[in-house]
């Protein structure tokens, strides 16, 4: 199956997921010099309701954790979006090294992490599945991290669950109250383009909102990441092995896309 390793990893792809070949894929490099500003998103600001509590369940894919939402009452719309999309699930892709890690780069820059919010338009469409096979199917906020001193409240409530999903299929559930706001960086400022799923089938069904500023997480809990395990409990292999160290896309190119910035 696919995945990060040098067999299975994101150039070769493209032999069993032939979408990976796309004109639209993600992620990109975002060439600042590139982004146009476009008077059309000012107005429109980027809007987004999360609930504060709720019940969340954190699974290992074998490429990472995912926290599924449930997201009847979430809403995101405004700045690129034409209809209301709602929150499915988020999660993370990271590197080995704090130097890697993000998906998109900023000018060949990349950050030590980068956290998916991933959102389908339930307004034209009537699932998720139906919504990924969609050019305006999915809205993913895409939100950098980088190494700061404190740990991330709001992300140690979903690192303590880390330890319980160890092996790829394992999940937990728990409802906590999560401050989606502090996921998400103060400044509203975004670069927005077309794009595509980062992992096969590589659906190009996209709008990514990528904003520009960072948010801090610890060495600490990258860590954390980096102990899940990209294979089954049953798969009984050396502690070190089958570590998911690593679970980023390189970025493709831009090609002919638009690439716009809003914001202050
Ligand atoms: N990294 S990313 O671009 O945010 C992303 C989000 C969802 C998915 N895939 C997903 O949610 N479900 C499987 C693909 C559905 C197509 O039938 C893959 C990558
Ligand atoms: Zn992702």
């Amino acid at each position: 199956d696919w995945g990060y390793t040098d067999d299975n990893g994101p150039s070769t792809w493209a032999e069993k997921y032939p979408l990976a070949a796309g004109a639209r894929q993600s992620p990109v490099d975002i060439d600042t010099s590139k982004a146009t500003s476009d008077n059309s998103l000012v107005d429109r600001e980027i809007d987004w309701s999360y609930p504060s509590n709720c019940s969340y369940r954190i699974v290992n894919t074998g490429y990472g954790w995912r926290v599924d939402t449930y997201g009847d009452d979430t809403a995101l719309s405004g700045g690129p979006l034409s209809e209301v999309y709602k929150l499915e699930q988020f999660h993370c892709h990271w590197g080995a090294t704090n130097d890697e890690g993000s998906e998109h780069t900023v000018d060949g820059k990349s950050y030590a992490a980068e956290l998916h919010l991933v959102h389908w338009n339930s307004e034209k469409y009537s699932s998720f599945k139906e919504a990924a096979s969609q050019p305006d199917g999915l809205a993913v906020l895409g939100v950098f991290m980088e190494i700061g001193n404190a740990d991330n409240a709001e992300l140690e409530k979903i690192i303590s669950l880390i330890p319980k999903i160890i092996h790829k299929g394992q999940d937990s559930q728990a409802s906590f109250d999560l401050d989606f706001g502090s996921l998400l960086p103060e400044s509203k400022h975004y670069w927005t383009y077309l794009g595509s799923l980062t992992t096969p089938p590589c659906n190009e069904c996209v709008i990514w909102t990528v904003f520009k500023e960072p948010i801090t997480i610890s060495e600490r809990q990258l860590e954390v990441f980096r102990s899940l395990k990209s294979v089954g409990e049953e798969d009984a292999i050396e502690p070190e092995e089958g570590k998911l160290v690593k679970n980023y896309r390189p970025p493709l190119p831009l090609g002919n896309r638009v690439l716009r910035e809003c914001g202050p």
